[in-house]
């Protein structure tokens, strides 16, 4: 078991910055995914621990020791790539021992580390199989076993599922998760998958244009976004701009924003008085007989549509303004155009960064 740590890692292409002073740490064990939109930087960090990449500036440090100056091949990292990088003229076990035969170990050694890591992804049997004989998941599972077998200190994931059909990305995505965390290999996951991100992860670090954004269990991305680019890019948010005062009681807040007045209990105080807050679209409650005071808010339906488990709804405000996006469990007995009333939960606003000075959409 292994730790990897990354202290203001940079890298630039040129004058574009593909990292900007990144610092993250993977514990031993941990399952730590980097996400973001395509082109922010994700594979250039993959890259630069697994030495495919030299970093600008800032040092990579596994169990401690900056790897900055080894190359590849002496990091004791893996690379588990999509299913496709599987050698297609190799057998399975072939493929498996392709990097124990590059390192030049002993044979018996060989099939020693063969045979255990056959069984930890259950695929005892089909050793022989080429690459095509083998199903999605299973094709995957030895790209997982290949990667394993070198005892890596940090295996490193970089999209493995993205080949795969939704179903059995579902699927694998979870042997994957149960295999990392009963062997404890510390990893590095890369996608721009946000479902995968939150079931897989024990820490997500967001990045955006080559900056961190945020990092934080997946919870804490979720309901606590630090910002407006995490809360939209993970799950879906209403975004609005919001007067913030102390309530009297500790915890508490009063807000004012383009919906109305609300009674807000966050853990987190906000950074100034006047910022952005967001709420997810699952947190409105629909009110049948229309109230007014703290919590409650109008909207004018535009759209409704019903998903099965979920209505999904959009209504304007009042001044039309603002257009806001519910996730109703029950659909609600009103029809487009009708104005209805929905109330937030106390703990449904979240406080993100504050507005700059003259922006203030509000006035
Ligand atoms: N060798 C290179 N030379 C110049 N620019 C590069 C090079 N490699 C990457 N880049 C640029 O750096 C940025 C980050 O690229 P990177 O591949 O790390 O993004 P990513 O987040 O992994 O994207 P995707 O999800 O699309 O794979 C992109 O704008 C890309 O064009």
């Amino acid at each position: 078991m292994s730790t990897l740590s990354l202290e203001q890692v940079t890298k630039q292409f040129g004058a574009f910055y593909a990292a900007r002073e990144i610092s993250f740490t993977a514990e031993e064990g941990e399952f730590v995914t980097l996400l973001g939109p395509s082109g922010c930087g994700k594979t250039t960090l993959l890259k630069m621990i697994g030495g495919f990449h030299q970093p600008d500036s800032g040092r990579i440090l596994i169990n401690g020791q900056s790897v900055n100056n080894l190359p590849p091949e002496k990091r004791n990292t893996a690379m588990c790539f999509q299913s496709y990088a599987l050698f297609p003229h190799l057998n399975v076990a072939h493929n498996i021992c392709f990097g124990l035969k590059q390192k030049r170990l002993p044979v018996a050694e060989q099939q020693l580390r063969l045979a255990e890591v056959l069984k930890q992804v259950g695929l005892q049997d089909q050793h022989l199989k080429m690459p095509v004989q083998l199903s999605g998941g299973q094709q995957q599972r030895v790209a997982l076993a290949r990667a394993m077998v070198t005892r890596p200190d940090v295996v490193l994931f970089d999209e493995p599922l993205s080949n795969l059909d939704a179903k059995l990305r579902e699927s694998v995505r979870f042997e994957i998760k149960e295999l990392q965390r009963q062997y404890q290999l510390t990893s590095i996951y890369v996608t721009h998958d946000q479902a995968e991100a939150l079931t897989m992860s024990d820490k997500i670090v967001v990045l955006n244009a080559g900056n961190v954004e945020q990092i934080g269990p997946p919870e804490e991305i979720y309901y606590r976004p630090a910002n407006r680019f995490v809360a939209d890019f993970i799950g879906a948010a209403n975004i609005d701009i919001a007067h913030i005062t102390p309530a009297e009681q500790p915890g508490f807040y009063r807000v004012r924003c383009q919906l109305g007045e609300f009674y807000v209990r966050s853990p987190r105080p906000p950074l100034a008085e006047h910022c952005y807050i967001c709420w997810r679209p699952e947190d409105a409650r629909f009110v049948p007989q229309p109230q007014t005071g703290d919590n409650h808010f109008f909207l004018t339906l535009r759209k409704m549509a019903f998903m099965g488990n979920l209505t999904e709804a959009w209504g304007d405000n009042d001044d039309g303004k603002l257009s806001v996006r519910l996730q109703l469990i029950k659909k609600p007995q009103a029809e487009s155009g009708a104005r209805v009333c929905f109330r937030l939960p106390e703990d449904a606003i979240h406080f993100l960064e504050p507005v700059a000075e003259g922006h203030d959409e509000m006035a």
